[in-house]
């Protein structure tokens, strides 16, 4: 797994068109979303991690409160990114694994939302240009 963390003013996207063809089932009022003061977190999913989906979901949650403590944000930004990697795991388990990223955060008290998964999407971020206001992890599962 990449992940790109942004710490920002705000993040906010729009729904553009189908970058896949079975795209995350939407509501309307998610094809619009926003927040400010943000941990905007993108990430690609990658094939390495199909072997081993549950632990890199827990050390992906680790890594993003590691960040989200240091920069003191509360509020986190799960972003659904393909261009962080060449190697990119199948859609289906790749929802999978930000589904659950989402949800163990939110367990752990943070407000979050997710990018909609499988559309082109214009979006907005405004990064703080902090010294820890851009960072990157990658996670690879164990043998
Ligand atoms: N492994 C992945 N990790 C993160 N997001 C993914 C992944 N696979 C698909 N997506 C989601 O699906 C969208 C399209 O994925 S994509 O790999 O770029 N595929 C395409 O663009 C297709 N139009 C051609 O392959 C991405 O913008 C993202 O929302």
């Amino acid at each position: 797994m990449r992940m790109l963390l942004i710490h920002a003013d705000y993040l906010e996207y729009e729904i553009r068109d189908k970058a896949l063809k079975n795209p995350e089932p939407i509501s309307d009022e998610q094809r619009k979303g926003r927040l400010d003061e943000v941990l905007a977190v993108f990430i690609s999913v990658e094939k390495v991690d199909e072997t081993n989906p549950e632990e890199v979901v827990e050390e992906a949650v680790t890594e993003i409160e590691d960040v989200a403590k240091q920069v003191k944000a509360e509020r986190i930004f799960v972003y659904p990114f393909a261009h962080l990697s060449s190697e990119l795991a199948k859609p289906d388990v790749a929802l999978e694994v930000l589904k659950k990223i989402e949800e163990k955060l939110k367990e752990k008290g943070y407000e979050v939302k997710r990018a909609p998964f499988g559309y082109y999407k214009a979006f907005k971020l405004s990064c703080k240009g902090h010294p820890l206001a851009e960072l990157s992890r990658t996670i690879v599962p164990e043998e």
